[in-house]
């Protein structure tokens, strides 16, 4: 990143849904300052909160693929089309010259699109296992960027390769914990069930607190907005939310985690090196966060318990037995720390500027 003025480059970021998605695509867009980028997105996502204060949001009406071929897979094909017209309008009119996606149903179109305008397209998956409209449409992309360098066994060789996954740019600088009075001293759990929440994990969080808040810990809890039961467990030193922005700072001086294992905040918690413990989420698309969990278990930085073998007796000894040995967790946050990849956004940035300016090697742009 060197010199900021716009170039009249015109990119449009295709991410929507989830933190998940819309995260590492904003993280990548802060390095990309010379660049005039816009959105698009869908109308009732995260991103209609997310972006409009930093770039102009589109949106489109699009829907994931049944597993069973019927009717309905016939109607969502038939949109998919309309979305791509719309699409390849936006790129048309707006003059873009390619398309940065995190993948996702919002891809499809997006990439459908740039490619028969013959745009360049890098397609980023954070997930250990890529989602299916990668795996289909990682073929037509100039470039493919991952997340998990096993990710890449899946799809095309040569113009595949790992970056990790963009953060935020506070994650990769001390960020204090501001708007919330957490004493320095105590121990303090996160919980996180993603950028949604987890009603599962919430229960299971909310039986064990009392345990951990007796133990002298701080809780911060992150609900989500969809939890009825979210305030029902009151005590000076537990914290819930249903969203919380700082969540640099936060798992900064976390002192341990109980969380989901999607993508975005593994990546996160390899950046602040936090240990944490992983509960994946039982539906996700081919058991993605068990894989991606893996990855932290495998080199120490975390325990992973599938939800439906999990008590809350098992899991209020497990933290318990952490929260009371700091030499583990400071050996397991050193694991973690050593996952991170802190300059994923400038690689993926970079791939951005090479496709657009059609510099690519082995790819298509
Ligand atoms: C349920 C589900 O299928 N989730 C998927 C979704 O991510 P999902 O958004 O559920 O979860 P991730 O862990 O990937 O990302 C959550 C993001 O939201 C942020 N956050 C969360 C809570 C909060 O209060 N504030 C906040 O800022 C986190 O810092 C993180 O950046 O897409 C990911 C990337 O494809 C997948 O790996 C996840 O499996």
């Amino acid at each position: 990143m060197t010199d900021q003025r716009p170039t009249g480059q015109r990119l449009l970021i295709a991410a929507s849904g989830t933190g998940g998605h819309l995260f590492p695509a904003i993280a990548t867009a802060e390095q990309l300052p010379d660049f005039e980028i816009e959105w698009l997105g869908v109308s009732d996502r995260l991103e209609t909160q997310l972006v409009p204060s930093h770039y102009p949001l589109h949106t489109i009406a699009v829907t994931g693929l049944q597993k069973r071929f019927g009717l309905e897979t016939l109607r969502i094909l038939w949109r998919l089309m309309g979305a791509v017209f719309q699409v390849r309008k936006l790129l048309q009119q707006g003059q873009f010259r390619g398309v940065l996606t995190t993948g996702g149903y919002i891809a499809a179109p997006a990439i459908l699109a740039a490619r028969s305008l013959g745009l360049p397209v890098v397609l980023h998956e954070s997930n250990a296992i890529p989602g299916k409209v990668t795996r289909f449409l990682a073929w037509f992309c100039s470039r493919v960027a991952v997340g998990f360098p096993v990710t890449a066994r899946a799809l095309p060789t040569q113009r595949t390769v790992w970056v990790g996954t963009p953060v935020r740019s506070q994650f990769r600088q001390p960020t204090p914990l501001s708007s919330l009075e957490i004493p320095p001293e105590v121990p303090l759990i996160v919980g996180v069930g993603g950028s949604q929440g987890a009603i599962a994990l919430n229960r299971l969080i909310r039986q064990c607190a009392p345990a951990w808040l007796a133990a002298g810990a701080w809780v911060v809890h992150l609900t989500g907005d969809s939890d009825p039961d979210a305030h029902s467990l009151i005590h000076p030193h537990y914290v819930a939310l249903p969203f919380y922005d700082n969540m640099a700072g936060l798992l900064q001086r976390a002192s341990l985690a109980v969380s989901r294992a999607g993508a975005g905040t593994l990546t996160e918690l390899a950046v602040t090196g936090t240990p944490a413990i992983l509960i994946p989420y039982p539906y996700a698309a081919e058991d993605h966060q068990t894989h991606n969990a893996a990855s932290f278990a495998a080199v120490g930085a975390g325990f992973v318990y599938q939800q439906a073998d999990l008590t809350p007796e098992m899991l209020e000894t497990q933290v318990l037995a952490l929260l009371h040995d700091p030499t583990r967790r400071e050996q397991m946050a050193h694991q973690a720390a050593s996952l991170a990849v802190t300059d994923s956004a400038e690689q993926l940035a970079m791939l951005v500027r090479q496709s657009l300016a059609g510099t690519v090697r082995n790819g298509v742009a």
